[in-house]
């Protein structure tokens, strides 16, 4: 499935199966030896009362993530095409908690995302503010960033061009960098209008990828918190646009976005 090209393997494990190893999520993620995607999602049965199911996530470096939002979506659109729900809103549970879905249409959805954390520790950011000034790290100049944890860690860079970012090499460089002990998340973000952002994210576990849900939530409440946009705003990803809307600080953050089938498939393990 993919969700705005963030692509993904969905593992059907509800009824107890198994988790799959690192190595079977690295091999199922390979490009070139198995399915190729940038994080295998795993259905599984529901954690919290009401919910229709939970879900695990893996980055294609076969790591463990807590949040997913393009995933969430594809999760949805799958639990609706099985007949596991026949209403418009419900609940899914995913490693960083319980997220209220809407169904607006047959491959269109919207996911709560949850109240953004800016506390340093509960990034974790090892550094005195979400805030942080320019420095250099290792032989790469770091520029300021603010940071974030969407349930999952985030770096916004805010940028002029966003096709000139240097995303891999500052990416690459602030994952290495102590400063997040969980690593990160990195995007990069061109304001275009109050309501327009361009937007391109180096995975934590993965690389560049073509949009990442999280990511476009990041971002918007990064430049909302400093007046930079409205409280509802377009994320224009490579893959695709994703609308982020934050009513008020302490809010949770609404995505909206759409979901595809791509094909169907039998894994063997040989
Ligand atoms: N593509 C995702 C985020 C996937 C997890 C991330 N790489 C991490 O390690 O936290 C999204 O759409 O949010």
């Amino acid at each position: 499935m993919h969700g705005a090209g963030n692509d993904f393997v969905v593992l059907d494990l509800r009824g107890g199966r198994p988790s799959p190893t690192p190595e079977l999520c690295r091999a199922l993620a390979d490009r070139h030896t198995g399915v190729g995607c940038d994080q295998i999602l795993t259905l599984e049965d529901p954690a919290s009362p009401g919910a229709v199911a939970a879900y695990g996530i893996w980055n294609a470096d076969g790591s463990a993530s807590q949040q997913c939002g393009n995933g969430a979506r594809c999760v949805a659109a799958w639990l609706v095409r099985d007949g596991a729900t026949t209403g418009d809103r419900f609940a899914l549970d995913s490693p960083a908690g319980r997220h209220e879905v809407e169904r607006l249409g047959a491959d269109r959805f919207r996911v709560g995302m949850g109240v953004p954390e800016f506390r340093p520790e509960r990034i974790p950011l090892r550094a005195p503010g979400g805030e942080q000034e320019a420095y250099v790290a290792g032989d790469t100049a770091l520029p300021p960033f603010g940071a974030v944890s969407m349930g999952n860690p985030h770096a916004v860079v805010e940028v002029d061009d966003v096709g000139a970012a240097p995303v891999a090499q500052v990416g690459a460089a602030l994952q290495r960098d102590g400063v997040f002990p969980e690593s990160v998340n990195v995007g990069f973000a061109q304001v275009v209008a109050r309501d327009r952002v361009r937007l391109r994210v180096y995975e934590r576990g993965v690389g560049e990828t073509l949009a990442c849900g999280s990511g476009a939530c990041a971002a918007a409440v990064v430049l909302m918190r400093r007046g930079r946009v409205d409280r509802a705003v377009a994320i224009e990803l490579p893959g695709g646009t994703l609308d982020i809307e934050w009513p008020a600080d302490g809010a949770s953050v609404a995505m909206t976005g759409p979901a595809a089938f791509v094909f169907e498939g039998e894994w063997r393990d040989e």
